[in-house]
């Protein structure tokens, strides 16, 4: 509430001093920024930038009204944050690509330096020799796919337990509310991997980390206007996003001392944390991996697990809803392929089963990516994009939900539309996917700062959906033109549908146990 009040405030006193502003921005240009060829962008304020544009719409959705006017490369300026936002193939190219060294930092601001002690996470570290080997324990131990196939049993047997309970509801006739199932079981299975199996802090930690999620959006005052003493009191943002810290570092205290205590561990029952720990004490690394590093790392990877997967299978339900004949292909898809052994197991979906389904998996990342802007660069060293001067220190957002859904990169078919056979063959997008290879299509970015992991995420969607639809099929309740199935986005750093995915089940194969 004082953050409206705040903004409020401020706006107003930006109108009354534009005239005065305009002024000396001139004077400005006369000296500072002279011979650069800066990127276009929307007329801005003094004060609020170009926050005036992105009012009342969603980031990403205003962001592409806004390229269509000012171009693929265009400067904003959120409150004092100079920000590029980029939104088409070719830009996007030359940010991870060409330039990509430039472009490997991460903007650290007050919130989220509060929230990860300064950057000592994976994903927010500076870059540099710090993330560097992080990143790699992170390839190479906590995130491989050798790693990711050792939590199969766990996903496994979360998939199980909610097939059991949807079971329950398809007997009783009741309405199951889809979305709030796929958030526990994604959260369930990743919080198995990472510290071995859930405790009674989890709840607590959970819903910090949302709270801490949401901070790290950037969409307050203190983030907005880093160099306002008063703005950064007045906000609490940052008080808050280490409260948020500190109660998720207390639960882990308590898991981490447990794990020590536990005899015998090393090898295939290592869970993520087992690993960091070994690290830890091994010790032998130029930056030693201190218990607050471990913790940082521990968080990433809940939070980078959790969501983003949810996202995604609450999108490609609410995609086949809306489709019915994708729903009904990537049904008889599954039931094809399953029905001698009577369940989906991962095992054979590992060897290359139910294209169908996979190519249901890339559409929905296309249309709804669930960082739609990803996570936010920082240019480290003057460059140029498409041939426009982006300045050191410009916060950098790739516009990846504009980009999948722009008609110059998707022809046959509007490219609003769900249509997963355009990744098949004979289309003019069957080559593209999801790798960072296609700049067209980049859900995981792209890079150095790629997602890591991309193998955890999709093997928590893809079980799930695949047994969801195995043993069901699926009516949207009250809905009775499928297209007018609700899709509104909801507002925050992920962009998750909005309404409940309250859906009736049909048991249509017997769900074993049941
Ligand atoms: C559908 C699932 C997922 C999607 C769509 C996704 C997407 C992304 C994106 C867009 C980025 C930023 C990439 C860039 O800057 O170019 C990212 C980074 C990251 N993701 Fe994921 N992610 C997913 C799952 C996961 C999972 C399961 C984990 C961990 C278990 C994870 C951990 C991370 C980490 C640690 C980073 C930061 C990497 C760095 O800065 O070096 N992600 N992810």
């Amino acid at each position: 509430m004082a953050d409206g009040y705040f903004y409020f405030g401020l706006a107003l006193v930006s109108l009354l001093v534009v005239l005065f502003a305009k002024r000396r921005r001139s004077a400005a240009a006369a000296h500072g920024d002279a011979g650069l060829r800066l990127p276009p962008g929307p007329w801005q304020l003094p004060v609020i930038g170009s926050l005036h544009h992105l009012a009342g719409k969603l980031p990403h959705r205003a962001m592409r009204d806004l390229a269509r006017r000012h171009g693929p490369v265009m400067m904003l300026r959120l409150g004092e944050v100079p920000t590029l936002v980029v939104s088409s193939r070719d830009a996007a190219r030359e940010v991870m690509r060409t330039h990509d060294a430039a472009f490997a930092s991460r903007p650290l601001s007050a919130s989220v330096r509060a929230a990860t002690k300064g950057g000592r996470d994976i994903a927010f570290a500076p870059y540099g020799d710090y993330w560097r080997q992080l990143r790699r324990i992170a390839v190479t131990e906590l995130l491989s796919a050798r790693r990711v196939l050792s939590f199969r049993p766990i996903r496994e047997e979360e998939v199980a337990a909610t097939l059991r309970a949807v079971a329950a509801a398809a007997a009783d006739g009741r309405i199951v509310e889809l979305r709030a199932a796929l958030c526990a079981l994604v959260a369930d299975s990743t919080v198995r991997a990472v510290v071995g199996e859930r405790c009674a802090g989890l709840d607590v930690f959970l819903r910090q980390l949302d709270r801490a999620i949401e901070l790290a959006a950037g969409l307050n005052v203190a983030d907005l206007w880093p160099s306002s003493r008063l703005a950064g009191r007045l906000s609490g943002a940052v008080r808050q996003a280490e409260r948020c810290r500190d109660t998720m570092f207390a639960v882990l205290d308590g898991i981490i001392q447990a794990h020590l205590e536990k005899t015998g561990s090393g090898g295939a029952g290592e869970d993520i944390l087992d690993v960091l720990l070994r690290i830890h004490k091994e010790g032998g690394l130029e930056f030693p991996l201190d218990m607050d590093a471990v913790k940082c790392v521990v968080v990433d990877v809940i939070s980078g697990g959790c969501e983003t997967s949810a996202t995604t299978l609450g999108w490609a339900f609410a995609e086949l809803i809306r489709n019915p004949a994708a729903m009904k292909k990537a049904t008889a898809e599954v039931r094809r392929d399953f029905e001698a052994a009577g369940a989906v197991s991962e095992s054979a979906l590992a060897v290359g089963e139910l294209p169908y389904l996979r190519l249901v998996v890339r559409e929905t990342l296309r249309l709804h990516p669930p960082l739609p802007l990803l996570l936010p660069r920082e240019c480290r060293e003057p460059c140029r994009v498409l041939g426009y001067d982006v300045p050191r220190g410009a916060q950098v957002l790739v516009n990846a939900w504009a980009i999948g859904r722009d008609e110059r990169y998707w022809p046959g078919g509007s490219p609003e539309e769900f249509r997963p056979e355009r990744f098949g063959d004979g289309e003019a997008a069957a080559a593209v996917d999801f790798k960072g290879a296609d700049f067209e299509l980049l859900p995981f970015g792209g890079g150095r700062r790629m997602c890591p992991g991309m193998a955890f995420g999709l093997a928590n969607v893809e079980l799930p959906l695949a047994s969801l639809l195995f043993h069901f099929d699926w009516e949207a309740s009250g809905v009775a033109d499928p297209t007018e199935f609700d899709m509104t986005e909801a507002f925050g750093i992920t962009a998750r549908r909005k309404a409940n995915l309250l859906l009736r089940p049909i048991l249509r194969v017997p769900v074993p146990g049941v």
